[in-house]
């Protein structure tokens, strides 16, 4: 939370098909193995003819409750129900965007959702270049093979669009997710303000999944909640989360000559991630099995954070340079002992691009 680093790079292929046999758009989410379509008519017949838009436009109450029944139809299996809010993130997106059209939507994603990981947002922005790569709104090569990204102009549009679908997931996002799924590396984020940060350092993470689901809008609502209780002392826990992001900042910007400069950097960093989870904690959106995960890695001296909205979800863990593979081999053996899922992943990766490739 608040912790302006990318997700890990892993992948979420979208596949976008515009079709004009299909009297139906679909939308076959492969790995939650779940497949919706809606008959265009019912589409035509539900949503205003002024849906589609050009410029990227927040979900009006009235189709909120539009989209609402239409997902209610689906009838989404209790133990999935997480998904509804993606799916009406989908279909906000995609009238908005593409209008009325046929098309078939394949969504393929390695993130685990729900999870702290920002996979709403890498969803949001997926689908927003997906849809829009297909518009006169962007200019991308269509005959183009292989991957392509987007003008700065058109990240910017692509970014605003991934962040009204997130505002349908998470009902008050700050956009940090869906900035840093466009435009990829590290990022700083204050109130909307954007700056772009070139690491000198290349930082690796282990990451740990307790697999509790948690819930992103109810989590934020229950930090704003502590606002309102405590505002002067809530004040100051986040002033100081303000003071670690720059503080990290300018040890990521500043020049990494030698190791020894490197393993200086790594644990400053160690202890600003002790710092940020000890204000987290105090805002009430850490949990046991997130204490377990810190308890665990200090054991072999490692330093460790939750990430996303916290409750639950993903812990990350710096693993430093030169720390031994078998250190490693430990820790995630302990860690998955504990019934925990691990992963390694590098920090700044980049931003969203898209691919025209041939379906097979
Ligand atoms: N691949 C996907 N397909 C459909 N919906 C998705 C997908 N990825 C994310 N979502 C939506 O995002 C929600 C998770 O968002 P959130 O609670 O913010 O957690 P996180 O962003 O940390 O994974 C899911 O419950 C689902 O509604
Ligand atoms: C907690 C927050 O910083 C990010 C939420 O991330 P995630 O959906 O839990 O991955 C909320 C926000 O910035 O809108
Ligand atoms: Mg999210």
């Amino acid at each position: 939370m608040l912790w302006f680093m990318d997700p890990p790079q892993l992948l979420l292929p979208l596949i976008y098909t515009p079709t004009f046999l299909s009297t139906s758009p679909l939308l076959p989410l492969k790995d939650t193995a779940l497949e919706f379509s809606w008959p265009i008519s019912r589409i035509k017949a539900a949503f205003p003819e002024s849906v589609l838009s050009c410029t990227p436009t927040s979900c009006s109450v009235e189709v909120a409750k539009i989209i609402a029944a239409l997902v209610e139809e689906l009838d989404i299996p209790e133990a999935k129900i997480g998904i509804a809010s993606g799916v009406s993130a989908f279909l906000w997106l995609y009238s908005s965007i593409q209008g009325f059209k046929p098309a078939t939507v394949v969504v393929n994603s390695e993130l685990p959702l729900g999870s702290g990981l920002g996979s709403s947002a890498a969803f949001c922005v997926a689908l927003a270049s997906a849809l829009l790569a297909y518009t006169d709104s962007v200019s991308l090569d269509l005959s183009h093979q292989g991957w392509l990204s987007f003008t700065e102009k058109d990240l910017e549009l692509v970014n605003k669009w991934a962040f009204e679908g997130e505002k349908i997931i998470h009902g008050k996002p700050s956009g940090i997710d869906n900035t840093v799924s466009s435009y990829g590396n590290i990022i700083s984020f204050k109130s909307g303000n954007i700056t772009r940060t070139k690491s000198t350092l290349t930082l690796k993470m282990l990451i740990t999944n307790t697999k509790v689901g948690r819930n992103t809008k109810a989590l934020v609502a229950g930090v704003g909640e502590r606002m309102l209780r405590h505002p002067e002392i809530m004040a100051f826990v986040f002033s100081a989360v303000d003071s670690i992001s720059k503080e990290l900042t300018s040890i990521l910007k500043s020049p990494t000559p030698d190791e020894l400069s490197l393993t200086e950097k790594e644990e400053k960093i160690e202890e600003l991630m002790e710092m940020n989870q000890g204000l987290l904690q105090s805002m009430g959106v850490s949990h046991a099995t997130i204490e377990t995960v810190l308890r665990t890695t200090l054991k072999y001296k490692l330093a460790s954070k939750l990430t996303g909205a916290g409750g639950g979800g993903c812990v990350l863990t710096l693993l430093p340079t030169l720390l031994s593979g078998t250190i490693v081999d430990k820790v995630i053996a302990e860690l998955e002992s504990c019934g925990f899922q691990c992963f390694i992943a590098g920090i700044g990766g980049g931003g969203v691009e898209v691919n025209f490739a041939k379906s097979s």
